[in-house]
């Protein structure tokens, strides 16, 4: 008798992929690989769902509908999130969840193996059905600088040009090393105007041995304007606003935090620069303090009319930026929610990698390069930044 595996490849296989495929459309309780029952308000069935896990082998048609599955997943986010979560505590059993644990965090609120009815948050499904690699037509690369002086004291830094601590130094060169031997080769850098981000650039690409490659900079990839929280310590500021107050501020879409008037310590600083006078947007007018939401709309014009232009030309990009235009950026391009986005924090000097299909949609989830476990423990360093210290209870 044929396994459950078996018995959907032979139907997939003998009635074509397309038609199974167009069923989705017509809303039918079937799965949409093959023509077994599904499991409920589930579109694929388990059979076809452990296939795309890796548990079976994968069946040719069964990737071919995964492949659609993905690119429409992740432009549909918001509707595949909702199945991801109505998956049932056996459903979730039955997926052997704990062996397939993901590698980073998901923002699901059930055990991470529900997100292999979403095709969004969880690396399994991407990660372990290799032919899903073919399918990248771009690689794009993101980069939070290294960690700079004020990341060490715990201060917003935003528009403050700090350079990089000798930690974030060592940080930017071991990334170029990295890139380096997953064989990296970059042909244009794009930078925000602030040192850090373009001191790291440097440092990248002379570990990479392309010290030739142009860096373009713009303000439009600026960290994000922190208003007058700039120069304060988070830490304090948790203890006298509350720690879900400063996670708001930090990484909340659409709050802005107070802003920066002509009393601040370092309004005079910031908005004095010269290299302000030179923008594609009267100094005037730029931001006195910004939400996330605010930074992803002076980010965009610059994504669309310049970055994504030369993606679709066939250059290798790498984008050496900040934590939150990195997050906006990242939130766009993957259609992240703008809830599931306050989860997501940026480690310093660590390469986020984005595959890329040939309309610049994702075809899977962002990697962070590296070893995954000192990665979440910084991830988790800069969580902790706006939790208050022990010592200050
Ligand atoms: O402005 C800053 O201090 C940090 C971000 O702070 P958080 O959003 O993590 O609080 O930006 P970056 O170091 O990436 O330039």
């Amino acid at each position: 008798m044929d396994s459950p595996g078996q018995a959907s490849r032979k139907r997939s296989q003998s009635r074509g992929y397309e038609s199974s495929y167009k069923k989705k459309k017509d809303k039918t309780p079937l799965c949409e690989a093959c023509d077994d029952k599904v499991l409920s308000g589930k579109r694929l069935c388990l059979a076809c769902l452990k296939a795309a896990a890796g548990h079976a082998e994968p069946d040719p048609d069964v990737l071919s509908y995964i492949r659609q599955a993905v690119s429409e997943g992740l432009r549909q986010s918001e509707r595949a999130k909702k199945r991801c979560r109505s998956f049932s505590p056996e459903e979730y059993a039955d997926l052997n969840s704990d062996e397939y644990a993901p590698p980073h965090k998901c923002s699901s609120p059930g055990p991470c193996a529900v997100a292999l009815s979403c095709f969004l948050h969880c690396h399994i499904i991407f990660q372990e059905v290799s032919p899903l690699s073919s399918m990248s037509k771009y690689k794009l690369v993101m980069l939070r600088h290294g960690e700079g002086a004020w990341n060490i004291e715990n201060r917003f830094c935003s528009w403050v040009d700090q350079k990089l601590s000798a930690d974030g130094l060592k940080e930017a060169e071991m990334c170029g090393k990295h890139l380096k031997s997953l064989g990296f080769e970059f042909d244009v850098v794009f930078t925000s105007i602030l040192s850090r981000s373009i001191q790291t650039a440097w440092l990248v690409l002379q570990e990479l041995g392309q010290e030739w490659v142009p860096i373009r900079s713009s303000w439009r990839l600026n960290e994000r304007h922190y208003g007058a929280l700039i120069g304060l310590n988070r830490a304090e500021l948790a203890l006298n606003h509350g720690e879900e107050q400063v996670k708001i501020w930090r990484r909340s879409y659409d709050v802005a935090p107070p802003p920066i008037d002509e009393t601040h310590p370092y309004y005079q600083v910031i908005h004095t620069d010269r290299r302000y006078s030179f923008c594609d947007t009267q100094k005037e007018k730029l931001p006195k303090s910004e939400s996330l939401k605010h930074v992803l709309e002076r980010l965009l014009p610059y994504w669309n009319d310049v970055i994504a232009p030369e993606i679709k030309k066939g250059k290798n990009i790498l984008i050496s930026a900040h934590g939150n235009s990195t997050r906006a950026l990242l939130k766009h391009l993957e259609g992240i929610s703008d809830t599931d986005i306050i989860n997501i924090s940026l480690p310093t000097g660590v390469p986020v990698l984005l595959e890329l299909d040939e309309h610049l949609h994702p075809i899977k989830p962002h990697v962070f390069l590296g070893d995954q476990e000192a990665i979440q423990a910084a991830i988790k360093k800069v969580e902790d930044q706006g939790k208050v210290k022990p010592s200050d209870n």
